[in-house]
């Protein structure tokens, strides 16, 4: 057997559970931070089956995935039956830690509890990513249970560190997600006719994202002559939610001007050739689609809620206006076609703010240096 040298005893067995394989912010964020700490050190990953998982798994040590709990839906019996199998599931977590001398155990997201408790039952600290906001009563238990049992809680943006706020036994830190920036992009001559706007976000069920606001927006605009597209993009989990869309889009006269475009794996290209990104949702807890428009200096009109004010200065590199509000959605669009000049030089500040405040490597480094602390614990 090869003795260990100085650089693998530095290497610390790591447990990151993630909560799906599915596209979405906090799996991508996930998939960013295995492939960083692999890097550096031993990576074991718990993820399910789905569209992420080979990346996944080429990441790091595979194992079995831990039930999750659903937010903001469902039954009271199912969510007391998802808190049953997500406690019974802490024993296996806490025997494969002792097992693999594990040190540390990384959650990606608050709706994993197994881990959280099986950590606790093997006593290795455990530090979870919160990426979510809590949206009803039995959520926000379910986050004073993870405040109580894990070691460090980190907190993707100033209004998910508030819901941490009264949590006892945790440390709460703040590390918002980073992405990659890319290159300054040639300068835009004003914006196209017809107008391309575009909003990227997963088409589910509880319509978080507000893509019913924006087909309402795109029926303000057209009333005002404005001819205008709208791409909405983003994995569809639900048909029926979709055929929604659709159908609200017909209803409202502007079928022909709103395009449910599905999944992307070209999300950077999408919002380079928009002339605008419009964040609807209702409730965000960051809003990384947000950063990569602005690092593609992509003008933005986004609702102020969760934490997109962390993101956007409103009036300085975006527009900021009220949740659940089409009107408002269609004259913060009216205001930038207005003034090309003004939203460009916006977008122009808002790339030199993401890529001061949200550097992806920074945000990286900053999560290491927090696993790296627990497990000197
Ligand atoms: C409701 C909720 O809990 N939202 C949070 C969640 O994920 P949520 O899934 O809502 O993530 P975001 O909207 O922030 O980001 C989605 C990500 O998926 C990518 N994408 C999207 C559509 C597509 O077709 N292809 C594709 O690759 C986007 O480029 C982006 O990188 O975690 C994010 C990361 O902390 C936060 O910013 C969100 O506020
Ligand atoms: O339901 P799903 O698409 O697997 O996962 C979703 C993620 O895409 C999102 O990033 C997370 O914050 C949500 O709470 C939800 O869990």
């Amino acid at each position: 057997m090869r003795p260990r040298s100085a650089a693998d005893r530095r290497r610390t067995p790591i447990l990151l559970a993630v909560h799906s394989a599915r596209v979405g912010g906090a799996q991508l964020m996930a998939l960013d931070a295995a492939g960083w700490l692999a890097d550096r050190h031993e990576l074991h990953i718990a993820v399910r089956r789905g569209p992420l998982y080979e990346r996944f798994a080429a990441a790091g040590r595979p194992m079995r995935a831990s039930p999750t709990m659903t937010f903001g839906w469902g039954s009271r019996r199912r969510w007391l039956l998802e808190l049953a199998r997500s406690v019974l599931d802490a024993p296996r977590i806490a025997l494969y830690v002792r097992r693999h001398r594990i040190r540390v155990v990384h959650t990606n997201s608050t709706v994993l509890l197994g881990p959280v408790i099986g950590a606790w039952l093997a006593r290795v600290p455990v530090v979870v990513y919160a990426r979510e906001l809590p949206p009803d009563r039995r959520s926000r238990l379910l986050f004073s249970l993870l405040g109580a049992f894990a070691d460090t809680v980190v907190a993707v943006s100033s209004a998910v560190e508030s819901a941490f706020a009264g949590a006892r036994g945790a440390r709460v830190v703040r590390i918002s997600d980073g992405i990659p920036i890319p290159p300054v992009p040639a300068p835009r001559e004003g914006f196209g006719s017809p107008l391309r706007l575009c909003l990227v976000g997963t088409v589910n069920r509880d319509g978080r994202k507000g893509q019913d606001v924006a087909i309402d927006a795109v029926a303000r605009l057209t009333e005002r002559d404005v001819d205008v597209r709208l791409d909405l993009v983003g994995p569809i989990q639900q048909e029926t939610s979709a055929a929604a869309l659709a159908q609200r889009a017909a209803a409202r006269g502007v079928a022909d001007r709103v395009r449910l475009a599905g999944v992307s794996d070209r999300v950077g290209d999408v919002l380079a050739s928009s002339d605008i990104l419009l964040s609807c949702a209702h409730s965000e807890p960051l809003g990384l689609t947000i950063m990569e428009a602005l690092a593609r200096e992509t003008p933005v009109v986004a609702t102020r809620v969760g934490g997109v004010p962390d993101i956007v200065r409103d009036g300085e590199t975006g527009i900021l206006v009220a949740p659940g509000d089409p009107a408002a959605v269609a004259a913060g669009v009216g205001e930038l076609v207005a003034d090309p000049a003004r939203a460009r030089a916006m977008a122009a500040r808002g790339r030199i703010d993401i890529a001061k405040r949200f550097d992806r490597t920074d945000a990286l480094r900053a999560l290491e240096a927090e696993i790296a602390r627990a497990a000197a614990s």
